[in-house]
Formats: C-alpha cells, sequence, structure tokens
C-alpha cells in the first residue's frame, strides 16, 4: 500500500465538497461556513492537546488524525492552498526556530 499523504486527504476533501452527497460529514461542516470549520478545529486542537498532557498515546493519535483534517477543511474553506502551506514550511528549514525568532527580535 502507497503511503497515505496529506495531498491525498487535501484531494479527497476537495471532491466531497464539491459533492451532492447527504452522507459527507466534509460537504455539511463546510455548508456552516467558515467560522464553525475553525471552531472544529480549535475544538480538535485542544482535544490533542489534553490527550498529550493525559500522555494517552491512542487517543492523541486519533485526536492528531481529527486536527489534520479539519486543518484541511479550514485551509479549504479559507481558500489557501495545502501546498503553499508545505512550501512555507520548506523555507522555514533553512535555519532553526531559535534563529528565526532571535532574527524577528533584532527587527
Ligand atoms: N479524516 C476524516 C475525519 N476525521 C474526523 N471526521 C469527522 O469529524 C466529525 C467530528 O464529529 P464531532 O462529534 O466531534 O463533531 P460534530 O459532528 O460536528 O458535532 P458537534 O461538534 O457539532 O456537536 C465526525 O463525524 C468524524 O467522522 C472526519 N470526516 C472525514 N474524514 C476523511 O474525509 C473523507 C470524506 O469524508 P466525508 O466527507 O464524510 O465523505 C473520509 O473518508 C475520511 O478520509
Amino acid at each position: 500500500m502507497t503511503k497515505f499523504t496529506l495531498a491525498d486527504l487535501d484531494a479527497i476533501i476537495a471532491k466531497r465538497a464539491d459533492s451532492n452527497d447527504e452522507m459527507s460529514y466534509t460537504r455539511k461542516l463546510i455548508g456552516k461556513g467558515v467560522a464553525k470549520c475553525a471552531q472544529k478545529l480549535g475544538e480538535e486542537a485542544v482535544e490533542a492537546a489534553i490527550a498529550a498532557v493525559q500522555q494517552d498515546r491512542d487517543e492523541l493519535t486519533g485526536e492528531a488524525a481529527d486536527v489534520l483534517y479539519h486543518l484541511l477543511v479550514v485551509l479549504k474553506v479559507a481558500d489557501v492552498a495545502l501546498e503553499d502551506v508545505m512550501e512555507e514550511l520548506a523555507r522555514r528549514t533553512g535555519q532553526t526556530g531559535l534563529e528565526e525568532k532571535a532574527s524577528r527580535l533584532q527587527d
């Protein structure tokens, strides 16, 4: 089985968002608008944070999946391409996080 990527999930979300399938959660959530999508992302992020603090690795695995899915939905609704986010992450590999922070503090 080839590795399932965020880009694969992003393509599924795009397809389901445009479907007329009443059983699509993606379609239903997007239909509620960006505020609801963002609220769900926030909720899932908090649930993931709680699972991490509770050192519940199985729970965190599931909540992390929820966060990534809901983040992709928010990006879709906000018209931000996943590719652009990945390019930004690639750009950041050019320096450490602390070097980046120090460069901002100098500005
Ligand atoms: N990865 C996911 C995924 N992760 C979580 N969820 C759904 O997110 C929902 C979260 O439920 P909650 O009760 O937390 O939230 P809620 O139903 O909005 O209820 P409230 O918070 O409003 O009370 C559940 O229905 C989960 O199934 C997902 N729904 C879909 N996907 C992927 O997207 C594909 C397409 O899904 P559909 O659009 O549903 O066909 C699926 O095949 C999966 O690959």
